[in-house]
């Protein structure tokens, strides 16, 4: 099958491998000629995936045209700000008879909208152009993707038949795709678990240790759902790979650069800073405004996204908002059935 896979980054260059490597034709399309010639004439993308050689078959281009001719499904992996003027180069370029799939692999929340990746992709893009959209989330790294590692995805649809499709396309034996039709639960996990990775980072930095770690994963997972359920989520999926799993896998590696933006937040460094450190995106930042307001407008208590937000948006010290968050009023732990019982 031809695949178009659209963001040349670590992301999208690690699943272009998975792709070539199950014998589909792939066209990996970047906007940086000088980086698209790189990958075509070494097969290393030296920027994003440094250590990894590529499979010959993979044809880098910046020609958005050539990519899409006749490809059966598109994979976006654009950075969330991104996702909306691909959209619109989709409907200029696509032609309704190929009416592809289209695949996500975006975490993050639009900051503008706060929309989730696949409203924003349904607010743009003409729906007679494509068959169905797709969502793929879960604990993966590019850079053990790249070197097989084994690693376990969810790819959720609202039409199993579309979910079962992509499933098929990138299963192989590194690599393990579940399915799912939960897409408000799979997208929202993907992109609150990046909020609370920089919070995890954060107390990495200034010393805490495990049961700290622990303390910020559960209660991370915890808020996340409220906000999820309230949003239409089923809750049972923030206990799967696009939940637990995600927030596990980012909240506790240095190949997150969500956790190594939080320890330069800790660092005391300002968002620009941040972003200019990293050279590679960090969604949590940006993600962190949109669900802070999105707490707000559902009256839903997420006080680890209030703290950060407080730090990277209103810059109050670390040391105010870690009192802040440890010394609220007592709560009963579990209270996501309460919260239920009041949808
Ligand atoms: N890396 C990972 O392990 C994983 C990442 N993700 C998600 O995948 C998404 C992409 O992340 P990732 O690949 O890691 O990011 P990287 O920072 O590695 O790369 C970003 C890529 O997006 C390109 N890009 C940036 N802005 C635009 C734009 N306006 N139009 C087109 N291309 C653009 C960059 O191009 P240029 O170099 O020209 O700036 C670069 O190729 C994020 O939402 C991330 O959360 C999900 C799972 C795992
Ligand atoms: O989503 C990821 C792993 O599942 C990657 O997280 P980072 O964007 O923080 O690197």
């Amino acid at each position: 099958m031809k695949v178009a896979v659209l963001g040349a980054g670590s992301w999208g260059t690690a699943l272009a491998k998975v792709l070539a490597e199950n014998d589909h034709e792939v066209y990996l399309w970047g906007r940086n000629a000088s980086q698209i010639q790189q990958i075509n004439e070494t097969k290393i993308n030296q920027k994003y995936l440094p250590d990894t050689v590529l499979p010959e078959s993979i044809m880098a281009t910046t020609d958005l045209a050539t990519a899409l001719h006749e490809a059966r499904m598109i994979l976006i992996v654009v950075p969330t700000s991104a996702i909306r003027q691909t959209m619109e180069n989709l409907n200029d370029l696509l032609v309704n008879e190929s009416q592809p799939i289209i695949v996500h692999a975006t975490k993050g929340l639009e900051q503008e909208t706060k929309l989730r990746i696949s409203e924003v992709m349904e607010e743009v893009l003409k729906p007679e152009l494509y068959e169905a959209l797709a969502v793929l989330s879960g604990p993966s790294h590019a850079e053990e993707v790249a070197r097989q590692d084994i690693t376990t995805v969810t790819v959720a649809s609202h039409s199993l038949t579309a979910a079962q499709i992509v499933q098929d396309v990138f299963m192989n034996r590194y690599f393990r795709v579940y399915t799912n039709t939960d897409v408000i639960g799979v997208e929202l996990g993907a992109a609150l678990k990046n909020i609370i990775a920089l919070g995890a980072g954060l107390i990495e930095e200034l010393g805490y240790g495990d049961n700290a770690k622990a303390a910020l994963i559960t209660r991370g997972l915890a808020e996340i759902s409220r906000l999820g359920v309230r949003m239409g989520a089923d809750p049972l999926t923030f206990i799967g790979l696009s939940g637990v799993g995600d927030l596990i896998v980012t909240c506790t590696s240095p190949h997150s650069r969500n956790w190594r933006a939080g320890r330069l937040i800790a660092q005391g460094l300002a968002r620009e800073e941040i972003f200019e450190n990293v050279q590679m995106v960090v969604e949590g930042i940006l993600t962190c405004k949109a669900a802070y307001e999105l707490a707000k407008e559902h009256e839903i208590e997420m006080p680890i996204t209030e703290a950060l937000y407080h730090r990277l948006y209103e810059n109050a010290s670390v040391a105010e908002s870690l009192e802040a968050l440890m010394m609220r009023e007592g709560k009963q732990e579990v209270s996501l059935q309460k919260h239920l019982e009041q949808e």
